[in-house]
């Protein structure tokens, strides 16, 4: 390097300079350096390039390796993504993209790895409705591992066969249209007046108020009398069970899993305890769980055990539903004042035939058409829920593949709420077409489930909405305060809250 300098010095005819031994020294070591430096430079490069060329390989091995592994013939198309993550971040982060471009790419009927296990993706409304109605061929529900943990062995997504029709007649006994008619909505009238007495004047978060409202409204109607003394301790518990179910099950200090176990332990005692005075008191009450624990007249002869896990899902099913339809459809009135002035009609109509004081009746209840298509629309619209999750019991056929036992099945009903041919114009919020009643009774509604697990709530729910409704537009007008983020989707959920303010009617 040093000769090279002083002859390219000589070729430009710069005169060479006489060095001294030491200077010569010094620029030897300093050239020498420079070449270290140059050659410690290159090896870095180098251990760098070959670590991205590694983790490329690595990378490309590994995806490769979970393709292979689940390369089983009879398995319908699809990717598998990571070892263990699968394709869950693709799945939450592009959420319906995600689905669309995989059918684009395999079709209706696709395989693919989430929520920490293989899973079948079913967007076929014909093959959705037979896996719906065919749980005994052994497509029983396959809901997480922390969602059983915390709502209990005898919870009715964790029973099947014999079982499941043991608790979900139980459960049809106590919320059956004689029983909405006579006992629950006379207790969901007198809820709804109170929960929305002082609304007046005020900035609202209504994500909030709808979720109170679906807890308590459930909780009055279990323990009439008791709700109002544990409602307040009832509440923070069950709010800690319901994250804990959506969590990872990581059974670690601080994780929302191991709030949501410790959540269900208290929610156990405050139950128990209700269950334990109640027969001290030797007292007859009418209400949910005094159906539940007279064994004389319920033909149904729960254990405490199953009442307990009764009560939880009876909580736990329609809370969630109930609380995001209701702020769903306050979000949708507002931006269609057409729509509102429809509904205001249909109650303002029921209102002056009473007095201020008078509750809603069956009757009543039963004349709200429209409030009901609201309901059903906003339901279709903002998509409440995605879909159901099944879990293979055995090895079978299904849509000309062969499903491996254990194998997640989505049955994703999300898209057919936007179908064209079903709902013309899908994506305009439009209660008129469902008073059209076949639209109700047709084969590929899903908004409420299906088959032997459809849901047994609906007409509760609907009893419940509608109430709210009616107390909410004869007393209130509102508008949004602006600004709140609504996502839709793994859960249609407002992260901030949905804000607005209220004042009176008149
Ligand atoms: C707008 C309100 C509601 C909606 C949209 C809704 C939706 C659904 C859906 C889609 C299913 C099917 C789940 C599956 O197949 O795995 C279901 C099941 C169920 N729902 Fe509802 N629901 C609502 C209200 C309620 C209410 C108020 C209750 C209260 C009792 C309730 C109790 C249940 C129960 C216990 C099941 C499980 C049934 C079984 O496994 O046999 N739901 N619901």
């Amino acid at each position: 390097m040093g000769s090279l300098r002083f002859n390219s010095n000589f070729r430009f005819g710069v005169k060479p300079k006489t060095h001294s031994l030491t200077s010569l020294i010094h620029m030897l070591s300093f050239q020498l350096c420079l070449l270290l430096a140059l050659g410690a430079l290159m090896a870095i490069f180098m251990v760098v390039v070959g670590f991205v060329l590694m983790l490329c390989t690595s990378c490309t091995a590994l995806l490769r390796w979970n393709e292979v592994r689940y390369r089983k013939k009879g398995l319908p198309p699809g990717t598998m993504g990571w070892p263990i993550i699968g394709e869950t971040t693709e799945f939450l982060k592009q959420g319906p993209n995600f689905m669309k471009n995989q059918r684009a790419r395999y079709g209706n009927f696709f395989k693919t790895h989430f929520l920490g296990c293989p899973a079948i993706i079913s967007m076929d409304p014909e093959m959705n409705r037979y896996i719906l109605m065919n749980e005994a061929k052994g497509l029983v529900p396959g809901y997480p591992q922390s969602m059983s943990d915390i709502l209990g062995k005898c919870n009715i997504a964790a029973v099947h066969g014999t079982s499941h029709k043991h608790m979900r007649g139980a459960l049809l006994a106590l919320i059956s249209p004689t029983m909405i008619r006579d006992q629950l909505l006379p207790k969901i009238d007198a809820f709804m007046r109170t929960h929305l007495s002082d609304w007046d004047n005020k900035i609202i978060n209504i994500q909030d108020k709808t979720k109170e409202m679906a807890l308590l409204s459930s909780l009055k109607q279990i323990a009439t009398k008791e709700s109002g003394l544990i409602s307040q301790s009832f509440m923070p518990e069950f709010f800690k069970l319901v994250s804990g179910t959506l969590a990872l099950p990581i059974d670690l200090p601080g994780t929302k899993y191991r709030q949501g176990l410790q959540a269900r332990k208290n929610i156990l005692r405050m139950l128990r305890k209700l269950l334990e005075d109640r027969r001290a008191s030797e007292e007859t009450q009418l209400d949910m769980l005094g159906c539940l624990m007279n064994k004389g007249e319920n033909k149904y002869k729960l254990t405490d055990d199953e009442i307990i896990d009764q009560i939880i899902t009876i909580l736990y099913s329609g809370y969630e539903t109930v609380s995001t339809t209701s702020m769903m459809a306050v979000k949708y009135l507002h931006d269609h004042p057409k729509v509102l002035e429809e509904l205001r009609k249909e109650h303002l109509a029921i209102r002056e035939k009473r007095r201020p004081e008078d509750p809603i009746e069956w009757n009543d209840l039963k004349s709200m058409r429209f409030t009901r298509a609201v309901i059903f629309e906003t339901s279709r619209l903002a998509t409440i829920v995605n879909g159901v999750l099944r879990k293979t019991t055995k090895e079978m056929e299904l849509n000309g593949f062969v499903i491996p036992e254990g194998w997640r099945i989505y049955v994703y009903t999300r898209e057919i709420n936007y179908d064209p041919y079903i709902y013309p114009d899908p994506l305009a919020f439009n209660p008129w077409r469902w008073l059209d009643k076949s639209l109700e009774n047709q084969n590929y509604l899903f908004i409420f489930g299906g088959g032997t697990r459809q849901c047994p709530g609906k007409e509760l729910g609907i009893a419940e909405i509608s109430t709210f409704l009616h107390y909410f537009v004869t007393r209130y007008r509102w508008e949004e305060v602006g600004g709140d983020k609504l996502m839709k989707f793994p859960r249609v959920e407002a992260p901030n809250g949905l804000h607005i303010r209220v004042s009176a009617a008149n």
